[in-house]
């Protein structure tokens, strides 16, 4: 079996091109949206996801405006300017870039942004939603790889999917999603024994955990989707948490890393802004 590859960027791609449309909709009614992103200390891998939204922005015509403050920054300092932000009339979304220097706490500066305009769907009310299954805004990677799966007709009903990282970012919301969808979920982690008897029996597999081509084919069931989350960086190349090559001949669909997920998890970004932009002028 050779697997089909899903191609993340035409995905995204066709996505982008139904907001620019609704966002020049928009503008005929007098509404730009707006996204504020705030970006602290010099990752450099932080800088490119944010140069990457900016782009984006850019290209649909949604106003961005980048804060590129220094890792010296005081929580006090990005309080302020979150509160600042929670009140502009020009600003539907608001998102600060994660992973947060040590010294900031991550829980207080998400908690500071208004719910409204929390377009990661980071803040803590968002997340009671989406575990209670209201409307909230979605965290963009775990909505990415569900707008992946239906494109690709993968049923998730009745299925089971195994998911191995259980990150805020990914595991935990895209758990809670697919149980919206029907699916019946496992979380894998760091302390599970014997992964591979779990990953075996998964008819969607999501790697999403960090670490180098850890899901190799024996850990795969023949026919399974794939969905690799991992991003790590060798050589300035990147390579997913699946062993791409191996596995894509044991699996009926896989993503591949770079151009599966990540491109999903911008295009996610701005569905979320022009959401918020619609809530918040209707
Ligand atoms: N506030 C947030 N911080 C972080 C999030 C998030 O959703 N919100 N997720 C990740 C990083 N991330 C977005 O911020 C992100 C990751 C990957 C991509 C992407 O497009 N990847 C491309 C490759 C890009 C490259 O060449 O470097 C791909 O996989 O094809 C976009 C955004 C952590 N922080």
């Amino acid at each position: 079996m050779t697997a089909t590859v899903i191609d993340g960027k035409k995905i995204a791609h066709a996505l982008r091109e139904r907001l620019k449309q609704e966002v020049a909709e928009l503008a005929a009614h007098h509404v730009q949206p707006g996204l504020a992103v705030i970006l602290v200390g010099e990752d450099p891998a932080s800088h490119s996801y944010v140069r990457g939204k900016e782009k984006a922005c850019e290209s649909l015509g949604i106003y961005s405006k980048v804060y590129r403050l220094p890792a010296s920054v005081s929580e006090a300092e990005l309080l302020h300017t979150i509160h600042e932000l929670n009140e502009s009339s020009l600003i539907h979304g608001i998102l600060v870039q994660l992973p947060l220097p040590s010294h900031i706490s991550e829980s207080s500066i998400l908690l500071a942004i208004s719910p409204d305009k929390d377009v990661d769907g980071f803040h803590l009310m968002n997340v009671g939603k989406l575990q209670t299954g209201l409307p909230t805004f979605l965290p963009c990677t775990p909505h990415g790889v569900i707008q992946l799966l239906q494109y690709e007709n993968i049923p998730i009903e009745g299925k089971h999917a195994v998911i191995v990282g259980r990150s805020n970012i990914v595991g935990k919301p895209l758990a809670a999603l697919l149980l919206q969808h029907n699916a019946t979920v496992t979380i894998c982690h760091s302390k599970t024994v014997h992964l591979k008897n779990f990953t075996k029996q998964a008819d969607i597999l999501i790697a999403a955990v960090g670490k180098l081509r850890m899901i190799t084919a024996d850990m795969v069931k023949s026919g399974a989707a794939v969905i690799d989350v991992g991003i790590n960086r060798v050589n300035g190349r990147l390579v997913g948490d699946v062993d791409f090559e191996e596995v894509r001949h044991v699996a009926s669909a896989i993503t591949p890393v770079p151009g599966g997920v990540g491109p999903m998890t911008i295009a996610m970004l701005l569905y979320n802004t022009v959401e918020a932009a619609k809530r918040l002028e209707s």
